[in-house]
């Protein structure tokens, strides 16, 4: 694992750019993966104000809420379409659909876009508990896209992002650990304190399903890009 300590999230995001923008220029890039939550923001930031020629890249996000729609502001596919889709023109975007009718062969539906798109590199948050995508503790590690129920600190931990905490979703659909894992490349971004911990058992840490971000320990080409809060349990 490369792991960059940075000052701030500001800085992070410079960074991701900066190995994005050559993936992209070498031609690297047929296929990028996306993340949602707090950290990524200012990444999305970097590549709205960079005029990238991305008309011929895919996109693939990790996951969405179960029960919440496209014109849901909470849901992860009105936030790409805010944060970047509607000024970044790629050649198509994937999100899991949360309200699919039929959400097992939602995830089949989506696991099958994995495998005609293979990611060539895919952009990581990390949850407190140490999950990726919505990846919950104990998620076996050769799992696919899968329909997950989300732990009592993840509601916690998200609850930030809605009105009340009953409001946020219960279950999500996510790729799996084996689906991310098949990425070529993996940028991970986690800043704060909050992420302390679950920094340390991803990369100190034993491997184990209990720690789901601690598989990436077996990924050949990983780089970790954390502020020095989210870094200060590193030894
Ligand atoms: N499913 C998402 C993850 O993809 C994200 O990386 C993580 C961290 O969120 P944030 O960046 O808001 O701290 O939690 C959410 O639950």
């Amino acid at each position: 694992m490369n792991v960059i300590v940075v000052k701030n999230d500001q800085e992070a995001a410079e960074k991701a750019f900066e190995i994005l923008k050559s993936g992209l220029e070498q031609g690297e890039i047929n296929t990028l993966g996306l993340a949602t939550g707090g950290t990524p923001l200012k990444l999305y930031a970097e590549m709205r104000n960079a005029n990238l020629d991305v008309s011929n890249v895919t996109t693939v996000n990790l996951d969405e809420y179960v029960g919440l729609s496209a014109d849901n502001e909470q849901s992860y596919n009105y936030y790409m379409n805010q944060e970047l889709f509607n000024s970044v023109k790629f050649k198509e975007t994937n999100l899991p659909n949360g309200v699919a009718q039929d959400l097992e062969a939602e995830c089949e539906r989506y696991e099958k876009i994995l495998e005609e798109n293979p990611v060539d590199l895919q952009v990581l948050g990390l949850g407190t508990n140490a999950h990726i995508g919505f990846n919950e503790p104990g998620t076996p590690f050769d799992s696919k896209t899968h329909v997950v129920k989300l732990t009592e600190s993840t509601i916690e931990a998200n609850k930030r992002y809605f009105e009340k905490e009953e409001d946020v979703p219960t279950h999500a659909i996510s790729m799996g650990i084996a689906s991310i894992m098949e990425a070529k490349q993996i940028v991970l971004l986690a800043f704060g304190e909050a992420k302390a911990e679950a920094v340390k058992q991803m990369i100190e840490g034993p491997v184990t399903e209990e720690c789901p971000a601690s598989a990436l320990q077996n990924h050949p080409n990983v780089t970790i890009i954390v502020d020095e809060a989210a870094a200060s349990q590193l030894k």
